[in-house]
């Protein structure tokens, strides 16, 4: 990770003592790696790689004039004449901080800082100098972001989230914000179709799905229009846009941000940006008989989510509650909605493989095949046709994880490999019904064991609802797209493998939360 680094640097080794809050620890810095022990019995040891410090700063609040006391001075005399002397002596500091992120539990990490003191400022020079020279190798690091914030998602708290989470740490990574808060829906959209954005090496949203689907939409739009091609064909090969995209929880459900960062806390989003990891996360575009109606990352739902998401809309007052409000109605109502699936059949890919987890080697080799041009997802011409009543059609391109449901709509629905999974759930009682949200919220269990749910791995499919012409406008329900309405009944759904590049650290399972479960409707 430590690429282009001064190769004398990487090779240096520092070995000092410091005082750390009080105590003294020996502190050797080697190959990236630094280690911190205390001199005496009984010897505590900590390490931290330099990967994981987001910035380095003199302690201002504990410097001191390094003339005090007669070793300063020898220390000073032999840095040179007495002009630099005095400059030196005017500039000192006896102590800096390193800023790092930890890893805690469940997928969060978190903001740490340790102060090291010495008594000679020269030395404190030297560790900084070595540790910014490293750091600077980390040329995957944003330095630029282009960041809107959405002042109306979730609770209504994306200002506070951006000025009390988001900016203090950026502040402290160095990395320069252009800030846009958005005054209205589509706002975000609109902004990345129209500037020009040479310069920013990352789009962040503080916001929630909604707010994700429009920068993301945006960007591929704005990039495809770039090369000269049209978004509304239906055989266009997208290009992949060149700036990262990132998102930091503010919504209500932000299923994205879970599914991406394995947790919604918001301080792990920044610090992820900030470390600049990033992964190709697949993209599935939707198409009504005549043009591109809009690109969806996380789930496109007909049905069960649909009702509730045009329901929920009325109640925006209520804030994420509403979801709850709706969902209990749109359960009780229990409506089943005819239509047909028609879908390609692919081969490679039975759903019930495994989880997508950090360096999924599923998501890998799909990366290797697009950088070596091939075909990304082998796939038969077979295709397969399945009308039914159902409660729900999903065509999810993530797991849709998030807090009330931590193993989603389909939990092995992979981040980056071409695919997403067709999840049908026919329409049965209300029982069954109750069995699929208890199954949803639950860690420990999964919706493809559920009779009356049928999961199909696929790159693209087509449904149409029925009956055709409708006799009744309750025969039809509406997509939920990412949050969104989508009110088309006929659509064209087609996943494109990794079309943009997301700021991510990779998720791990949680295994400790596994043995308690989890519900949580
Ligand atoms: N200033 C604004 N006023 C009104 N709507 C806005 C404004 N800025 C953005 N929006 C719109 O608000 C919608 C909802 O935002 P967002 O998805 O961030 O929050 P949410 O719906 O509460 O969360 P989630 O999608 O995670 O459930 C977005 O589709 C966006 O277009």
């Amino acid at each position: 990770m430590a690429q282009a680094v001064n190769e004398d640097l990487l090779d240096s080794v520092l070995l000092t003592t410091f005082k750390i809050n009080g105590r003294r620890y020996k502190v050797l810095l080697n190959h990236g790696t630094l280690i911190w022990e205390t001199e005496k019995s009984p010897v505590t040891r900590y390490s931290l790689h330099l990967n994981d410090v987001i910035g380095v700063d003199y302690d201002h609040s504990r410097d001191y004039s390094c003339c005090s006391n007669t070793q300063n001075r020898n220390t000073i005399e032999e840095i040179g004449t007495e002009d630099s002397i005095e400059e030196f002596t005017s500039h000192s500091h006896s102590s800096f901080l390193i800023h790092y992120t930890f890893k805690e539990k469940n997928n969060k990490w978190v903001y740490c800082k340790l102060s090291l003191a010495h008594k000679e400022p020269r030395m404190v020079d030297k560790w900084l100098t070595v540790i910014k020279t490293f750091m600077k190798g980390f040329t995957q690091r944003p330095k630029n972001l282009l960041i809107f914030v959405n002042p109306f998602g979730g609770k209504k708290r994306g200002l506070k989230i951006y000025e009390k989470k988001v900016k203090p740490l950026l502040d402290l990574a160095g990395v320069k914000v252009d800030l846009r808060i958005t005054q209205r829906a589509n706002h975000a959209k609109e902004t990345l179709l129209s500037e020009n954005l040479e310069g920013f090496d990352g789009i962040v949203c503080v916001g929630g799905d909604g707010t994700f689907s429009e920068i993301m939409n945006g960007l591929i739009i704005r990039t495809t229009l770039d090369h000269g091609l049209d978004p509304s064909d239906l055989n266009c090969e997208y290009p992949r846009p060149k700036t990262r995209v990132g998102v930091i929880p503010g919504g209500s459900t932000d299923t994205i941000a879970y599914c991406i960062h394995g947790t919604t806390d918001i301080t792990t989003a920044v610090l992820h940006i900030i470390i600049g990891q990033s992964t190709g996360l697949d993209v599935s575009s939707v198409h009504n008989q005549s043009k591109l109606l809009c690109f969806y990352a996380s789930v496109m739902s007909y049905g069960y989510l649909g009702d509730i998401i045009r329901d929920s809309d009325n109640f925006r007052w209520m804030g994420p509650k509403r979801y709850n409000y709706s969902g209990f109605k749109s359960f009780i109502a229990n409506h089943g909605y005819e239509g047909e699936i028609v879908f390609s059949v692919n081969e490679s890919s039975a759903p019930l493989d495994s989880k997508c987890l950090k360096d999924c080697r599923r998501c890998q080799s799909q990366r290797d095949l697009s950088e070596l041009d091939s075909q990304p997802s082998p796939e038969t011409n077979e295709l397969k046709r399945i009308r039914g009543k159902f409660l729900m059609v999903s065509g999810a391109n993530l797991s849709c994880a998030c807090p009330r449901s931590p193993n989603g709509i389909s939990p092995h629905c992979h981040l980056g490999d071409g695919c997403l999974d067709l999840v049908l759930v026919h329409h049965t009682s209300l029982w069954n019904n109750l069995r699929l949200l208890l199954t949803l919220s639950n860690r420990m269990k999964s919706i493809y064991d559920l009779p009356f749910v049928e999961v199909h791995r696929t790159t693209h499919f087509t449904f149409q609802a029925l009956p055709i012409p409708a006799r009744r406008s309750s025969d039809f329900s509406v997509w939920n797209c990412d949050g969104e309405v989508v009110a088309d009944t006929c659509l064209f759904i087609r996943t494109h493998c990794q079309l943009i590049e997301v700021f991510f650290r990779g998720v791990e399972s949680c295994l400790e939360d596994e043995e308690s479960g989890c519900f949580c409707l």
